[in-house]
């Protein structure tokens, strides 16, 4: 059942040229030339209940905005967004209640109190009940083993400490769907880990998740379903596990040899990085070229001191699916 459905959504921002000189800086201040940026052009896409899809796509592509949008922070320049039955930037005050929100670089605790009376005042605001407030609070700090730090002023708690914190403050309500805009940025592994393991959970039991992130373990641990975008637009929007087909049965083959190392010209086979003359990085469409017609013409080439094969990273997909776009 789809919770979120976004047709032909579009973003465009004015903004005013000031220009780089100081004459035109100077101009600027009695004729502003204005231009138009479109952030999001015509998206369209849905979301089942009880998913995690990950929002993807390199800087400026448009994907905060698209939070933005749907978590009525933002109004559309056109298009139609509904989330369970709202529409976020016209039913605002009771939209707010059905979701949560984090933006990793934004705070919505308080700087000079406690995360503990930053809880509270989230509980007057959403009206939870008193109960309610005290099983969850119970439970995600013990969750997060934070139970030291929520009487400490927020201002003194480490980044990780506090986008515990953060999740917390999301999460009381118990909304059906949260957004999460890269909440994991900055946080070292374990906290990371921490917070994967969160959200994982809280999965488990029903919430529909949206995270944007550019830390691509957050995408192979947690995300079920990628929407790549780029320049705004959607350039991919399927399965996690689909990614890899993507770019076709390819490896990447580490290759060290005591000979010097001359072309290797197998159909399918492309030298990707070379180190030095003795070390190169390949890549093998295994389709073309099969792995062990690979090894054994290449064994009568070179002598072999050390290899490694590995998958393609995932990194290196999502970067042809944008530059596919770009064409
Ligand atoms: N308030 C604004 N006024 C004008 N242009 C804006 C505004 N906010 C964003 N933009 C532009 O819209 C485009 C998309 O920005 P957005 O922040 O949505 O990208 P993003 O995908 O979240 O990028 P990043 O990964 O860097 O956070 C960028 O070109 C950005 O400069």
């Amino acid at each position: 059942m789809d919770i979120i459905t976004v047709k032909n959504l579009t973003k465009q921002y004015e903004t005013y040229h000031r220009g780089q000189d100081a004459k035109s800086v100077f101009k600027s201040l009695f004729h502003r030339e204005k231009s138009i940026i479109t952030s999001v052009e015509d998206l369209s896409f849905s979301v089942g209940k009880g998913e995690i899809i990950g929002i993807l796509g390199p800087n400026g592509a448009g994907k905060s905005t698209t939070i933005k949008m749907l978590t009525g922070v933002l109004y559309p320049t056109s298009g139609e967004i509904n989330v369970l039955g709202y529409n976020p930037h016209k039913q605002k005050n009771q939209y707010v209640k059905q979701i949560g929100v984090l933006f990793g670089q934004k705070s919505q605790l308080i700087w000079d109190i406690p995360p503990l009376d930053s809880f509270y005042m989230n509980k007057e605001i959403y009206d939870i009940p008193t109960n309610d407030f005290r099983t969850r609070l119970d439970r995600f700090v013990n969750m997060f083993e934070i139970g030291d730090i929520i009487t400490k002023p927020t201002r003194t708690l480490s980044l990780g400490e506090r986008m515990k914190c953060e999740f917390i403050m999301a999460m009381l309500h118990s909304p059906p769907v949260v957004f999460l805009d890269e909440p994991t940025i900055g946080l070292d592994v374990i906290a990371k880990q921490r917070i994967r393991e969160f959200i994982k959970q809280m999965n488990q039991e029903g919430t529909t998740f949206i995270l944007t992130t550019h830390d691509l373990e957050d995408v192979e641990r947690l995300v079920q379903r990628v929407l790549i975008i780029h320049q705004g637009k959607k350039v991919y929007d399927d399965k996690f596990s689909e990614l890899r087909l993507h770019l076709g049965a390819k490896k990447v083959v580490r290759l060290s040899a005591a000979t010097t190392i001359g072309d290797i010209s197998l159909p399918g086979t492309l030298i990707s990085e070379r180190i030095s003359d003795y070390e190169v990085e390949l890549e093998i469409d295994t389709e073309q070229c099969k792995m062990g017609e690979f090894l054994h013409i290449l064994s009568e080439k070179v002598e072999i001191l050390d290899i490694s094969i590995k998958e393609i990273q995932i990194e290196k997909i999502i970067s042809s699916i944008y530059e596919m776009d770009v064409g």
